[in-house]
């Protein structure tokens, strides 16, 4: 998913950031490219990362999942069934733990879970976290990265905005979607120097096919990409519809171009400057919904159509919360996170073969 000259996903290095950072030394360093990487969450993005990390960067990667079917149905077939749009299923055998019988050391953990899963696992991984590891995660939503500082240092601390799509079709079985050569990602230390280890990572990343970019502003790229999701995945969630046909609504340029406009205000009032304008945010939600990937689902709705809880409250909801805080009211974010609220009790009114979670 890829867009060239978008600013969620620009493509260019600050180099003025870099910086040798002696804390951040580590040990691989002694043998460049022996990096080690433990993947937390074995689902759609943490497969996809983990996977693209063995298959292409030729990593070492270990999975840790508490998901019991999925660790269970790994195990049984050796590995994890991958495809990218549907094609070219293969298995991929990959190592997976519960993390209480992990005993590994990876250099770099990839965290992907969705937000409400943190106070669960990163507890049931606490044990596993060392001085000398770093952290990185491009989780959708905020509230993540003060979560991990419980655990690391912040200058350990790396946050990335994935323009990736992935798709769970059940225990040890990945669909990537979006195109295997349009996957695009931004990523930056949450205390904005570009450190070795993360140039190494990028090196990394950019092997493994993730086409990643640097950036220098930790909270304009987080909230560019919340913004993004607030729109795109909270509407077309609600409906349950795909990018595309949201954008065949008369009134979607209309719908995006208000809930951006107040998103931009409230975080305007937060003191954050977002990666990009109002302008450059509403023109990238259109093209990527209606041109780049009208077909996509949003991650929100494979939740939501599996019945289980969403992560509104971290996208819509963030953004009503920074406002709040800053004394604007953001009533449309507010509106919309009941909205998907009601959605999703409407959804296990419809389907009471799901328990909601
Ligand atoms: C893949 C992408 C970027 C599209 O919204 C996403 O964030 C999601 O589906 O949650």
């Amino acid at each position: 998913m890829h867009e060239e000259g978008n600013l969620l996903f620009s493509r260019s290095i600050h180099e003025e950031n870099i910086v040798g950072c002696e804390s951040l030394q580590l040990d691989y360093l002694k043998g460049v490219g022996q990096m080690r990487y433990g993947v937390i969450g074995t689902g759609g993005m943490g497969t996809q990362y983990g996977v693209l990390l063995q298959e292409f960067a030729g990593k070492q990667v270990d999975f840790i999942d508490t998901w019991d079917d999925n660790v269970e149905q790994i195990r049984k077939q050796g590995g994890v069934y991958v495809s990218q749009d549907e094609e070219n299923r293969h298995l991929v055998p990959i190592h997976v733990y519960y993390p209480e019988e992990y005993d590994g050391d990876p250099d770099v953990w990839i965290v992907f879970l969705k937000q409400m899963q943190l106070d669960d696992v990163l507890p049931r991984c606490a044990h596993l976290f060392k001085d000398h590891q770093v952290i990185f995660s491009a989780m959708n939503g905020y509230g993540h990265f003060e979560k991990f500082a419980q655990y690391f240092d912040t200058s350990r601390i790396y946050g990335g905005t994935a323009l990736i799509g992935a798709e769970v079709y059940g225990p040890g079985d990945v669909n990537f979607t979006g195109g295997a050569n349009a996957k695009a990602m931004n990523m930056c230390g949450y205390g904005e120097q570009v450190t070795d280890v993360e140039h190494e990572i990028f090196e990394d990343f950019t092997q493994a096919t993730l086409n990643p970019t640097i950036v220098s502003n930790f909270m304009g790229m987080c909230m560019a990409k919340i913004v993004f999701n607030s729109v795109l995945n909270t509407l077309c969630t609600m409906y349950q519809i795909r990018f595309g046909e949201f954008m065949r609504h008369p009134g979607a340029r209309w719908m995006t171009e208000k809930l951006v406009d107040e998103a931009y205000t409230a975080a305007e009032k937060a003191g954050l400057k977002l990666l990009g304008t109002r302008e450059s945010e509403v023109e990238t939600i259109c093209h990527t919904a209606g041109v780049a990937h009208p077909l996509h689902y949003p991650s929100m709705y494979q939740d939501l159509t599996k019945g289980r809880s969403t992560e509104v409250d971290f996208i819509n909801g963030y953004i009503a919360t920074i406002g709040r805080e800053n004394g604007y009211e953001c009533t449309l974010h507010e509106f919309v996170t009941q909205e998907l609220h009601l959605a999703e009790l409407a959804f296990s009114i419809h389907h009471p073969e799901f328990k909601h979670s």
